[in-house]
């Protein structure tokens, strides 16, 4: 045994949500070190487990482990959330990446000056109904999974940008019936079912206090 799974992150979504994510879909307990100092972060870079200087961290099966797709790769390898075969597993990393795209638009809005952060939302909102979404209605109009016949990480990375897209633009998912079928049905999931309850690890939007922090952490000037 190797102890638990360690999640070095702050106390809010960004890079690390999908991760919280899909260790709770794979059925794996974490527990959670929240930054909230510079001081924490430069003893994480003396202690050398920063490979790239950057979080997130996972300490996992006797390896910290950094860089956010790498860490999902790893766990949806082990959890088989990854497919059957390398061609599936190129399907899967397509979808992810894909949803990835959107979600890292999403996580730099509260970085952005209000000015600029009007014109960014509308270019959200125009991308995902036009270039992303009808990919994945498309996809789910004939199965049930992203690919193949069983739920793979990317299932459960739409499930979160689904969520995610809801939150900022409310009706977003009323010309896309497929893909609002789908996220009903991962939702039924008991294991999501019980992470989308308060009180879990999911974390809330970022707010004032997460920027905060994040900037402090880094000694970012802002
Ligand atoms: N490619 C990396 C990027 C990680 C990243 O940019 N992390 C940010 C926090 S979300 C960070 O540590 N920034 C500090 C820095 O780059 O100096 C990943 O996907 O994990």
């Amino acid at each position: 045994m190797s102890g638990k799974v360690v999640l070095t992150y702050f106390n809010g979504r960004g890079k690390m949500e999908s991760i919280r994510w899909l260790l709770t879909v794979a059925g794996v307990e974490f527990d959670e070190v929240n930054l909230t100092k510079h001081e924490e972060y430069v003893k994480l870079l003396s202690d050398g487990a920063l490979m790239f200087e950057q979080v997130p961290l996972v300490e996992i099966d006797g390896m910290k482990l950094v860089q956010t797709k790498a860490i999902l790769s790893y766990i949806a390898g082990k959890y088989n959330l990854y497919g059957n075969d390398l061609k599936e597993r190129v399907m899967i990393d397509m979808y992810s990446e894909g949803v990835r795209d959107l979600m890292e638009m999403i996580m730099m809005l509260p970085f952005i000056s209000p000015d600029a952060k009007k014109t960014k939302l509308e270019d959200i909102e125009r991308k995902a109904t036009s270039r992303y979404i009808p990919v994945f209605e498309k996809a789910l109009a004939s199965s049930q999974y992203l690919v193949g016949d069983q739920l793979s990480c990317a299932d459960v990375q739409l499930l979160e940008i689904t969520l995610m897209l809801e939150e900022k633009f409310p009706t977003i998912l009323s010309k896309f019936p497929v893909v609002k079928g789908f996220q009903g049905r991962m939702k039924s999931l008991p294991a999501i079912q019980k992470f989308l309850q308060p009180g879990s690890k999911r974390k809330p939007q970022p707010d004032d206090l997460y920027v905060k922090t994040v900037y402090e952490v880094f000694n970012f000037k802002h």
